[in-house]
């Protein structure tokens, strides 16, 4: 489903919220690649979806914790790397944020992002109540993208920490070229391999999956097509977590002007109240969307 009527902040306080989270974020992106040289490693430690973490996920968690939670106007706090959101003041908002997305790509040093999303409700939030949201992709050049006010901008992050606007208002172009489905094929769902095997028939489309949301969720924003991460037969939810990651990314596609999916409804509609639940994440052009619907009914 696609939607353009996404949510957004009114009151002049949360609009000046957001721009220092976006500020915090961007400003903190330098700090965060320059100390991953030294943090390929695990942790002896697993995240709440047992997954083991990073020494990278958490230094990234810790250092964004600190900054958001002083910010006047933020609540809450809560990542993918901590159990619990954490009450960081009595601001209006609160803001969830997955530290490094597709962190599992730093040994074999591609990919990765940093992911933000701002509610205007306690967490866990719904995706209704996001205002903004927005990532920085840990690329060959630093970028930051940011849904906010109905429309998304693109910046480049420089290592001295200062950021520029180098796009205004990104739509997704209208004619998808690339797709990248995650999951392993033989647990895709039957509906869902004939699916992505429709998908691939078009001949002007091709395969990129890079195994960070991030990076292939920038590849759709920059060339149209499709991403997913469906509900497989060992795990019905999928893998992306709906706070974290199935919102802030569902509110940023809808915004540039394409659509997302959990497979029946837009991502902001999804209803989930654990703080670490997940999802099926689609998300693309509307006409890809509206036909993996149909093919997922
Ligand atoms: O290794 P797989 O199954 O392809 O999974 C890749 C997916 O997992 C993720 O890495 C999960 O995110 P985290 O790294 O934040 O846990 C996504 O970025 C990516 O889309
Ligand atoms: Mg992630
Ligand atoms: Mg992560």
């Amino acid at each position: 489903m696609a939607a353009h009527d996404v949510n957004t902040a009114d009151s002049t306080e949360d609009v000046r919220t957001i721009d220092q989270v976006v500020d915090v974020i961007a400003t903190t992106a330098p700090e965060i690649r320059t100390g991953l040289p030294g943090r390929r490693v695990a942790s002896e430690e697993e995240n709440p979806s047992g997954e083991t973490q990073m020494a990278a996920d958490v230094f990234a968690d810790v250092l964004l914790c600190e900054r958001i939670g002083a910010l006047d106007g933020v609540s809450e706090y809560a990542s993918e790397e901590r159990p619990e959101s954490i009450d960081v003041g009595s601001g209006n908002l609160s803001v969830a944020v997955d530290p490094l997305d597709g962190s599992s790509n730093l040994k074999p040093n591609n990919t990765m992002g940093t992911i933000f999303a701002v509610y205007d409700a306690p967490l866990p939030a719904h995706g209704r109540d996001l205002v903004a949201a927005g990532y920085v992709l840990y690329g060959p050049v630093m970028t930051m993208i940011v849904a906010r006010k109905g429309s998304v901008d693109e910046f480049v992050i420089y290592d001295d920490s200062s950021y520029e606007l180098v796009r205004e208002d990104v739509t997704l172009p209208d004619e998808g070229t690339v797709y990248g489905f995650g999951g392993r094929v033989p647990d895709w769902t039957e509906d869902f391999e004939n699916f992505a095997r429709e998908v691939e028939q078009d001949a002007s489309r091709k395969l990129r999956y890079g195994g960070s949301m991030i990076g292939d969720v920038n590849q759709i924003l920059s060339y149209g097509g499709i991403f997913s991460y469906p509900g497989l037969q060992s795990a019905p939810e999928g893998k992306l977590r709906v706070q974290f990651e199935g919102y802030p990314i569902g509110y940023i596609l809808e915004t540039a002007g394409g659509a997302s999916s959990d497979g029946t409804q837009s991502l902001l509609d999804v209803d989930k109240d654990e703080l670490h639940a997940r999802t099926p994440v689609h998300i693309g052009n509307e006409s890809l969307i509206d036909d993996l619907e149909a093919a997922l009914d």
